[in-house]
Order: C-alpha cells, then structure tokens, then sequence
C-alpha cells in the first residue's frame, strides 16, 4: 500500500456489503467450518481408537501405535489453533476461478481444494495484487467473521474490465486494516494474516538462503513480518527445516511472552524463542551490565582476549619439574611439554579435547624415559600399567594440569573479571582502563554481555565427548533402520501426506520421550539451526553477532531492525558497519514504510525529535491519523500529573477485555511511578503499567504516558529511547514535562 492510499483508508468506514453477498460467503464459510469440524473428529476418532489398541503387542507395535498417537495429537491441536478467523479472503481470477485464502488448507474427501493456506503459492496473488498489477485477479475480498458468522465484506477491484457489475457500495480499500490498527491492544500481539501488505508479503515470501535485512522505522510491522516469514519458511522449506529448526531472537523475555500467540495461531509450534541471556543451556544471565562496561565486552576484538586466555592455559614451565613414580626418578621437562603442546595444538581440536593427545605425548615421553632408567625397553603389558601409573600418580596429574589445564568456560571467563593477571596475560592490547572496567567480583552473577563470551569460550574449550560421539554412532544406526521401517509403515496406512518417514522415524524412537527438535535445540550450545531470525537486532554487539553466526553456520537469517532506534552501547547505527565482519557483504536489505501502529501526529513529532538528535531515521509514513493524538502537558509536579493522566487514559481506552496504558519513563523514575500509581505487576494482562525505555521496546499500547522526555534523551540509550518510547502508542501521547522539552518533540511542528 503507498502512503496515500493508505491516508485515505484512515478517513474511510469499514464497508459491510449487500446482505445477499454476506449470506451467500456465509454458506461457503458454513462448509468450511463444517469441513473442519469432520477432520477434527475423524482425527479424535483415530486418535481414541489407537489409544484404544491398548498395551499389548510387540514393542515394535507399541512405538508404532505412540507414533500415530502422536501425530494424531498434533493435528488436532493444529485443527484446534485455526478456529478463529478460518477463512479471510477471496480471490476472483479473470478466468473464473474463485479461490478462498485462509490459515491451513482444506480440501474435501476428492482431495478437491476447498480453502488455500495462505502461504501456498496460489495465496500470493491475494497479497500482491494491484490494480495496476491484477495478476490474473479481477477482485480481492476481505472476509470479516467473528466466532463463524460472516458480519462484513470488503472488496477491491483489480481488474475493471473483467469486474462486471459488482456493486460499488461493497467497495472498500483498506477497511480490515484500519480496523485491525485501531482495535484495542490486548497485551499481546495478533497475527496479521488477513491483512498483510504487498512490501511485508515480498519479504515473509523472500528466499530462505542469505541473510535479509529488514530495516524500518517504528511500527512498519517488522516483528510482525519477521514472525510470519518464521511461519511461511516452515511451511515452505519444511522438509529442511523441521530437522534443523529455527530460532528467533528477542530483546526480552516480557517481548517473547508478548508475541508468543502469533506462531501458534499460524499453526506453528516448533520455532525456539530466547533471548541472548538465556541462550546458553545451563546459564541464567540476569544483571545488567553498565554501558561502558557493555560496550568493551561486545568489541568484537574480545574473541581475540578469550583465545588468548584459552592459549594462556597451555603454558611451558618456568623450570623442569622432577616425579617419583613407581621408585624411578622422572623428569617433566620443558621442551617435551613445548613439543607436546605443539603436538596437541596441531590437532586443531578445542582446548579440553586436544589436551588428550598433549596428556598421550607426555605420557609416552615418560614412559620412554622410566624405560631408559631400566635400562631396556618395556613389554607391551608393562608399559600399558605404566602408563596407568603415571595417569594416577598426583604429582605427574598436577604437572600436566599446569601445562595444559582443563577448564569450563564459566571458570575461564569468570577469571578474567576477577584475576587481574589473567585479564593483562590475555588482553595486552586493552587500554587500562577499560581493564578497571571489567573488573568484577567473584560469583557475581553473569550478564547478557557476558554470555557471548561465555559462548566463545565454550567453542575454544569443548568438551570431553568422547562417550557422547560413541552414543551418536549407535544411534545413527537405530535411525537408520527406523527410517526404513517407517517408511514401510507410511505405504500402508492412512498417514501418507501428513508426515515424512523421517518424522515418524523420530516417534518410533524407543528411547525414552519424544524429544522435538526444539527441544532437542534448546538443551544443546552446539545446535547448528536452519535459519535465525533476530529481532532488534540493531542492539547485538559484534560479539553477540559471532555467537549467532556460530548457531547457523549456513548463514541463512532474517534480520529485522532500525538503526535509529539502538540503545545498547555497543549496538549499531549502520547495517553495513554491524554486519560486515560477521556477514561480509553476503546481506540483502529490504525496507518497510508503512507505520500501522502511531498515528500521524504522534509519529510525526517523534520523528522531528529523532532528526534533530541527529539519528539515522527512515523514511515512513503513517497509515493513518487519529485527532487529538498528542497531548502536551507542561507541569511543576510531575507524579500528581502523570496521576491525573494516567486516570484519564484508563476510564478513555481500558474495556474489559483491552485497552492498555503505558507510562514510560527514565529507568531511575519507574520506582517511584510504580509506587505513586499503585502498578505492580508488569505483565501482558496489566491494563496499566510502568516501564524504562529500554522494556518498552517492540511492545505497543493504546495510550502512553511519556514522563518528562528531555531525561529520557540524556540517559541511556539517549535520543534512540526518546525514539522508542514516543512511538509505543496506537492511539495517543501524552507528554508530561517539567523541563524544557527536546527539540521537534512539540505539538505542532515549528516550521512546516
Ligand atoms: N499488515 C498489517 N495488518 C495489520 N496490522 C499490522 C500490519 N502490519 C503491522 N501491523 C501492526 O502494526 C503494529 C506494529 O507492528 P510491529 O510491532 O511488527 O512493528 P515493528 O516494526 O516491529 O515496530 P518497532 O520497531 O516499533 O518495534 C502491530 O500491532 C502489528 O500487528
């Protein structure tokens, strides 16, 4: 949509069509629903029946009837998701054709197509389309239903010429749209499936190889985009990418819970959500580190402080060490450790993993010298006893360890903040100051900018896993017979089309639970992905950026942005200068410029505000506008006003069921607001709540209260949380303020 038809939309009434058309999409909705509700109950009944088959049988038997049991389960929870809104759109082709858009596809018992998913190819004409570009379509018609009831229409012509006589009064450009931004915000976002644009459509459809930048200003819907792309890449690469899976970054956690229905109501279950701090198994990061801090810890010149730090656990002795074992004087010497440590490092294994072969080297030397001490050479049973020896022996272990010490990543990194000598052995290159900076104290807690370099650290050590490669081989060949067998299973029966034989493989799986692949994923740092998306990804450091590459080595992303709007120090103000040394230049971009989300005031003065700080703003243009969007509202007593607005904004915007009210506010005011306006909690289900600039990001509210924004633009992020903040609000601002205001940021612009 162009930003003036998109203008127009917001000056126009959602049109409801004829009554005949209504009942007439009403008996095709009726069959539809009805076609629904008979797969539901012919999977219940299959369902119930393999429950039924009871325990007996081979064990063969057994994992075969929990496979289907399975695989039944999982269709009807996606039978399940799709309830509401089933069906949104119809397409007319010039040719005849009548084709009805909708969540899942739906054919009849001919296998003839009743209903296409909106991802099929055959949908994309319903996104694309434009009367300058029909595509084959005459008319595009949105379907209103609320709990199967058809209660309004809109069409589009596209082609005039083929149109015929349809009737002028059901015509209606952007009706679902208008009124899907301006419904009441219910603390979690809804999909937009019905009403995705053609710039949005061009990007959830784009290729799943490379990485795709999608830069745009506030509220141009790239969460949204980023999500239903998640949802299409599935549907369309799903062979690939139900094994490797996907993984979709978010700022926080209070961001992931408030998209956490859109990819089920897509009918997607297996994406795994995180955030960085909770990334690596096993570490729960959650201090926040000072900017300066962050900002040192995320160069990416870090790598390079963690491998030295790793090497600074191979070290030479300063002297020859002298072991007594079995009554034989030995001596560890330097140049067999220099020799043994060139040995194991040619390996190219990681840190804990080579330090097997160092510890066979040294062995071996040791061995040679107790048998030159005897005077002739070792039997083969001897010499694997003395070998056994000089593993147990406590001095021998306590040498080798100082040569070559094994060591988690915690530990590593954790002694680096607070050994001084580690941090100067491994980062000479750092100034001394920015060294002070790092210096913590022991077992306090991790952060998010730590867990990159935690990740780092954990791919130079590895692990010892030896007994874990044995597994792996065992269970290839399982796998493989599994495959086999159930692709016997597949050829008769009644699955065929639901599911691969790779998939039911994985349910015959014997041992212990299904275990999904996002579930497999999460428990592993070592889990390579299919595809990565990353949301606010203008705030990952350069080293963050390592640690995701690492995760999908494929390089096959969707990152989705706005460099204007970075807080984090060591975040980007350019795509090309945050991207490059992870990425080169193997990136495409692509741009949103619609806002669907702040009205044209609003999103205006935000705007001028963010220009005169000097970000890099995108271009963008509001979908529509609401009047009396932006409210001004000098004071002396900042918590009496808020109050008083607060208050206000409630009784206007929260209903029963939606409404939300924000107050947004610099991090060292949200206690004393919190306090002053009773708010505890902070969740999606709070009508009115509290929040730092930081925690507001990519979450939205009908109305937000923007306390005293000149301490917003000096704090923090600076003007990039200014930008943020003013920019949450569907329908209104409301700036309270005692100090100056920031330049742009007044009512009406100061020039035209
Ligand atoms: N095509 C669309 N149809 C209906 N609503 C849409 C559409 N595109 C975006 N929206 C709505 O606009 C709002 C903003 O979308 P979203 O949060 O994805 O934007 P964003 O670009 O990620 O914003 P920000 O950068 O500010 O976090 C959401 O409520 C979303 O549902």
């Amino acid at each position: 949509m162009d930003g003036r038809s998109a203008r127009t939309a917001g000056r126009r009434k959602v049109h409801v069509g004829r009554s005949e058309e209504i009942q007439l999409e009403q008996t095709v909705v009726d069959r539809l629903y009805a076609r629904l509700d008979e797969l539901r109950s012919a999977t219940r009944d299959r369902l119930a029946r393999t429950r039924r088959s009871g325990p007996s049988g081979s064990p063969q038997n057994r994992s075969e009837r929990d496979a289907f049991a399975t695989l039944y389960e999982d269709r009807v929870a996606q039978l399940d998701g799709v309830e509401d809104r089933l069906v949104f759109g119809r397409l007319d082709l010039v040719d005849g054709e009548t084709r009805y858009v909708g969540r899942v596809g739906l054919a009849d018992a001919e296998h003839t197509s009743m209903l296409t998913d909106w991802r099929a190819p055959a949908a994309q004409t319903f996104y694309r389309a434009t009367s300058a570009r029909p595509d084959g379509a005459a008319r595009r018609r949105h379907l209103v239903t609320h709990a199967r009831r058809v209660t309004g229409l809109e069409d589009e012509l596209l082609d005039l010429d083929a149109a015929g006589d349809v009737n002028a009064s059901t015509l209606s450009g952007e009706g679902a749209l208008l009124a899907a931004m301006t419904a009441g915000r219910t603390g979690r976002m809804g999909d937009i499936v019905a009403t995705i644009q053609a710039e949005q459509d061009a990007i959830i459809r784009s290729a799943l190889s490379g990485a795709l930048v999608v830069q745009g200003g506030p509220g141009t819907g790239k969460t949204a985009v980023a999500l239903h792309r998640a949802a299409y890449l599935l549907y369309a690469h799903r062979r690939v990418l139900e094994r490797s899976g996907v993984l979709l970054v978010g700022p926080s956690r209070s961001f992931l819970h408030y998209i956490d229905q859109v990819l089920p109501s897509l009918g997607e279950t297996g994406v795994v959500s995180t955030t960085l701090a909770d990334i690596l198994p096993g570490v729960r990061a959650r201090a926040v580190e000072p900017p300066d801090v962050a900002l040192v810890k995320g160069r990416a010149g870090m790598a390079d402080v963690v491998r030295r730090a790793v090497r600074a656990r191979e070290r030479v002795p300063a002297r020859d060490v002298p072991v007594r074992v079995d009554g034989t004087d030995l001596v560890i010497r330097r140049r067999d450790v220099r020799d043994a440590i060139a040995h194991a490092r040619r390996t190219h294994k990681p840190h804990n993993l080579a330090r097997v072969t160092f510890v066979r080297e040294m062995l071996a030397r040791l061995a040679e010298q107790y048998a030159s001490a005897q005077g002739e050479p070792l039997s083969p049973e001897d010499r694997s006893v003395l070998l056994e020896d000089l593993r147990a022996d406590r001095d021998v272990r306590v040498a080798l360890n100082v040569a070559w010490f094994p060591i988690t990543p915690q530990r590593l990194v954790e002694d680096l903040w607070t050994k001084p000598h580690r941090l100067v052995e491994a980062a000479p290159a750092l100034s001394a100051a920015d060294r002070r900076l790092l210096v913590r104290a022991q077992g306090a807690p991790w952060t998010e900018d730590d867990v990159p370099l935690l990740d780092e650290a954990a791919e130079l050590l590895g692990e010892d896993d030896q007994a874990e490669r044995a597994q792996a081989a065992a269970e290839a060949a399982q796998r493989t017979a599994d495959v086999e067998y159930a692709r016997q299973v597949l050829e008769s029966s009644e699955a065929g089309g639901l599911v691969g034989a790779d998939e039911l493989a994985d349910r015959f799986a014997a041992s212990g639970p299904r275990l999904t692949t996002a579930e497999r994923a999460t428990q592993d740092r070592s889990w390579t992905y299919g595809h990565v998306v990353v949301d606010e990804a203008q705030e990952l450091s350069a080293m963050a950026w390592r640690m995701l590459v690492r995760r999908c080595p494929t390089r096959s992303f969707t990152i989705v942005g706005d460099v204007a709007q970075t807080s984090s120090p060591a975040g980007a103000r350019s795509w090309a200068q945050m991207l490059e040394p992870v990425l080169g230049d193997g990136w495409r971009l692509a741009e949103l410029t619609v806002n669907y989300r702040t009205p044209t005031t609003v999103a205006d003065a935000a705007r001028r505000a963010a220009l005169a700080a000097g970000l890099p703003v995108s271009p963008q243009t509001s979908a529509r506008d609401v009047a009396g969007s932006l409210r001004v509202v000098p004071t002396t007593d900042l918590l009496t006003t808020v109050e008083r607005e607060v208050r206000d904004a409630r009784a206007e915007f929260v209903r029963d069921e939606s409404g939300r009210v924000a107050v947004i506010a610099t991090d060292s005011d949200v206690s004393a607001l919190r306090e002053r306006l009773g708010v505890v909690g902070a969740g999606p289900d709070t009508p009115v709540v509290v929040l730092g600039p930081v925690e507001a990001k990519g979450l939205e509210f009908d109305c937000v209260v923007l306390v005293e924004p000149a301490r917003i633009a000096t704090r923090g992020g600076g003007p990039g949380d200014l930008y943020v903040a003013a920019t949450r609000p569907t329908q209104r601002l409301v700036v309270v303020h005692a100090q100056p205001l920031p330049a742009g940021l007044q009512e009406s612009p100061a020039s035209p």
